[in-house]
């Protein structure tokens, strides 16, 4: 018998010498040649376990529950197939006991010769020392103490047959060719019992054999075995035959389910020597099994594996003792379910254990590396474990059994493998969002290139990590877990392509209104007639550039055609925008007017040479000054419209695409030809208005500097100084303190020119009398602003609204003719001013 792990299996410790009755040992009694060796090497593979005696069915013909146990301390828990059964079957006391204790070293209690009565009652078991042999001890037949009844006898027949390889009938040779002492009646039960037993499956051909081994004890040579062999095989045949056999088993033979063999022994006593050799090389034929005559042959074997041999034997007991019809084949099938299951159940309660230590990681959200080795590890071991104990069993019985476990490990690991393709989802997903915002965050990036070469490196680590966890390829899928992580991905790349757009049109919009910055700041600045040309012009320049920069940079965008016509005519609108929104700066209130100012100063305050002008009493201040405040006046019109003198600049906005409801917010509040309006009619006035405020002051500012230019010192003012100074000049000459001191400030002042601190003083003197001149000037302002009627001058009162601050003005606008009118006022007032 061949099996794998037979090798794993230790072999037994050889034994110096075999127990004898009741215990006892015999070192005198040698083991034949080469025994140790033969049996080792048979039984190698089976430990050398306790050869301790069990009783497996009692007095009471109760089964033992301890067997299965007993089978483990014996060392057979692991042998499968490799141990054999014997049986022992004859009278009582016809050294039965005596004869298996020195066959396989057993510990079977023997009769005290003193008492002589019966000593083996029921079924006693015990493991052959040294051998993968289980012996059993039945007790005797025609025993006194169970008198007619034969129940146990027939019992115990069929319990031997149903368990064991061989079956030694134990009888005198005197007992030969009487009907009760030869045992016919124990043998004509056997015979019985058989075709009960193995009946059923001749139908479809004999599958289990046993050996009837006849032992014919002191026999005295003077019949030859051949002889009584010959009685011996007449009587069984003739007993076959008188046997009421089922009409299907009409015509079997004897042979068809017994091999028979026998043996002489001589006496024990009488003959002890030669008893025991002949014991001894009986032996052999139990432990070589290269022997011709080898008695354990693979056919005789009941194929019942040693962990399931205890239960094997109590099922068969029960339907024996229940009176049952003892179906074997059934039996075994019982058997193998009930063994597998439990060979199952242990084998998943490890892989259980292991399933469960990784299921926290799972649970926990982590991709847990190598998973599929794992679990496939867990699924061999499991199976393995299986197969190792469960392969012995019926083999219909085994492979349903490992379908269902199969079935159970793929359902325990299937949640396994479900999270761990969750959680690969996830970190692929995640772990695509960052590389791709880590390979935006530079510049120069091509989108495209570096979506794809994301998508395709997650789609692979995806791809592998999924094929490595799926160990069950017919039943478990993950392609449509790619499937879906493949749209997601999509997405995030979608969402981030928009945005990337959004920043990319974000930053071509910048760029947009840093060009056209300074043209529109230069164009509005100088005002001309052909200031909107420049605008535009510069405008549609950068509009260009900023499209061009679009479309480069889109097309590693991968964008649709109506994505592009979507951001660019977003752009052209926030163009637009932008350009308005710069114009509009320009031409805020303040800044227009000041714009007017100083269109205005550059006509009425500087000539045509741009020199300022010093106005003359002479001067036709009111001519220039109306013609300057004209030609401001004319630029109001022109900055209140969006209007190029050359039409081919007129800017015309594109069409909105199709499809871009929703797609822009600027859609709705976009209304260009509004746009195009600078100032409003009322607009315009109110900047008139208030530039001539402006100019009227200018007006009055000049006509006041003439009155300053005339009201200077005369010459002749400094004749008249040295005139009447001239005794003073004499007065500090002559004298000496006086002179002194002119001597020493002429010193100082040329100690002074000379350390170069002229400079500087002069620029003290300048600030000082600067500011001097400043205070007098406002001192005479503020006298000067006050209503005429309550200062002490003579003359006629003027208005008291008027001012010569234009921006405190408070009463109704004045044209030129008033300006006129009230300068003459001013005038008239400053002269008597002068004159006091
Ligand atoms: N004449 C003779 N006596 C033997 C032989 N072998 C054993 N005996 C004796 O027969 C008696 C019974 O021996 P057991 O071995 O107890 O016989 P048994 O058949 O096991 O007896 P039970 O278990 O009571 O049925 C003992 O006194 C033995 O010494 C033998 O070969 N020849």
């Amino acid at each position: 018998m061949s099996d794998p792990l037979d090798a794993q299996i230790v072999p037994p410790p050889s034994t110096s010498g075999v127990p004898l009755e009741n215990g006892g040992t015999s070192s005198s009694r040698q083991e034949p040649t080469g025994l140790s060796a033969s049996s080792s090497k048979l039984n190698g593979h089976v430990p050398n376990g306790t050869s301790e005696q069990t009783q497996i069915i009692d007095d009471d013909k109760k089964f033992t529950p301890d067997l299965a146990a007993q089978i483990e301390r014996w060392g057979f828990r692991n042998a499968g197939f490799n141990y054999n059964i014997v049986a022992v079957f004859g009278s009582q006391s016809t050294g039965k006991s005596t004869l298996l204790n020195r066959l396989f070293g057993t510990t079977f209690d023997v009769m005290d010769e003193t008492k002589r009565q019966q000593t083996t009652k029921g079924i006693w078991m015990c493991r052959g020392e040294g051998m993968g042999v289980m012996v059993m001890d039945v007790e005797g037949t025609d025993g006194r103490e169970r008198g007619e009844d034969q129940d146990f006898e027939r019992k115990s027949a069929l319990f031997s047959l149903a368990s064991s390889e061989v079956m030694i009938i134990n009888l005198w040779e005197h007992q030969i060719g009487l009907y009760q002492g030869a045992n016919l009646g124990l043998l004509k039960t056997v015979l019985e019992v058989n075709l009960g037993l193995f009946g059923k499956r001749v139908q479809g051909g004999p599958q289990s054999r046993t050996l009837l081994l006849f032992v014919i004890r002191d026999h005295t040579h003077v019949t030859p075995l051949s002889n009584l062999q010959n009685t011996l095989t007449a009587d069984l045949t003739r007993i076959w035959d008188s046997l009421l056999k089922p009409p299907a088993l009409e015509h079997t033979q004897l042979s068809d389910y017994f091999d028979l063999s026998f043996t002489t022994l001589p006496h024990k006593i009488l003959e002890a020597q030669r008893f025991e050799d002949e014991v001894a090389l009986l032996r052999e034929r139990f432990t070589m099994k290269g022997r011709e005559d080898y008695l354990f042959k693979d056919v005789y074997h009941k194929r019942i594996p040693a962990d399931g041999v205890a239960l094997y034997m109590e099922h068969i007991w029960e339907q024996v003792q229940t009176n049952k019809d003892l179906d074997l084949p059934t039996q075994q099938e019982l058997l193998a379910q009930f063994r597998c299951d439990e060979i199952s159940t242990t084998a998943l309660t490890e892989f259980n254990q292991q399933a469960k230590s990784q299921k926290r990681t799972i649970e926990a959200g982590r991709v847990i590396e190598g998973l599929g080795g794992l679990m496939r590890d867990w699924r061999d071991q499991a199976l393995a474990r299986y197969d190792r104990d469960a392969s012995r069993y019926h083999q219909g019985v085994y492979s349903r059994k490992r379908l269902d476990m199969h079935a159970t490990i793929a359902s325990t690991l299937s949640p396994l493998f479900l999270g761990q393709l969750k959680n690969l989802h996830k970190a692929c997903l995640s772990a695509f969002k960052s590389a791709l915002h880590a390979a935006l965050d530079h510049d120069g990036y091509n989108f495209a290139e570096v979506v794809d070469k994301a998508r395709s490196n997650y789609e692979t680590k995806f791809q592998e990590g999924a094929k490595e966890a799926c160990i069950e390829e017919k039943e478990w899928s993950w392609e449509d877990d790619m499937g879906l992580l493949r749209e997601e991905m999509a997405n995030v790349a979608d969402i981030c392509r928009k945005d990337e757009t959004k920043k990319m049109v974000n930053l071509i919009e910048r760029n947009f209104k840093k060009q056209i910055s300074e043209p529109v700041d230069v164009a509005l600045n100088k005002a001309a007639p052909d200031m909107w040309d420049r605008v535009l012009g510069a405008f549609k320049q950068s509009l260009d550039n900023a499209k061009s920069s679009y479309l480069n940079k889109a097309k590693t965008f991968n964008c649709t055609e109506d994505e592009n016509a979507i951001a660019l005519w977003s752009l052209y609108q926030r163009a637009w925008l932008a350009l308005r929104a710069k114009i509009d700066e320009q031409a805020a209130d303040n800044a227009i007017l000041g714009k007017l100012r100083s269109h205005f100063e550059e006509r009425f305050r500087y000539d045509d040479q741009g020199v300022p002008r010093v106005w003359q009493p002479d001067d036709d201040i009111d001519g220039e000054f109306r013609k300057a405040k004209e030609q401001t006046l004319a630029l109001v019109p022109l900055y209140s419209k969006i209007s190029p003198v050359d039409l081919s600049l007129e800017y015309t906005p594109p069409p909105p695409p199709p499809n871009t409801t929703g797609s822009s917010a600027l859609e709705e509040d976009f209304d260009f030809p509004s746009s195009l309006i600078i100032f409003s009619e009322s607009k315009c006035l109110d900047i008139t208005a208030r530039f001539r405020r402006d100019a009227d002051a200018y007006y009055v500012e000049a006509k006041r500097s003439t009155v300053s230019s005339i009201a200077q010192v005369p010459y002749w003012m400094y004749g008249v100084m040295v005139v009447l100074g001239w005794n003073e000049a004499m007065l500090v000459l002559f004298n000496p303190l006086y002179f002194m001191m002119s001597l020493l400030m002429a010193t100082a002042a040329y100690v002074t020119a000379k350390l170069g601190l002229t400079g500087p003083l002069l620029q003290l003197s300048k600030t000082m009398a600067g500011e001097i001149q400043q205070q007098a000037t406002n001192r005479l302002r503020e006298h000067f602003s006050q209503p005429v009627l309550e200062r002490p001058i003579h003359g006629q009162s003027i208005r008291a609204t008027t001012s010569t601050n234009p921006t405190t003005t408070t009463g109704d606008y004045f044209d030129t003719d008033a300006a006129k009118g009230r300068a003459q006022h001013v005038e008239g007032e400053n002269s008597a001013f002068v004159g006091q």
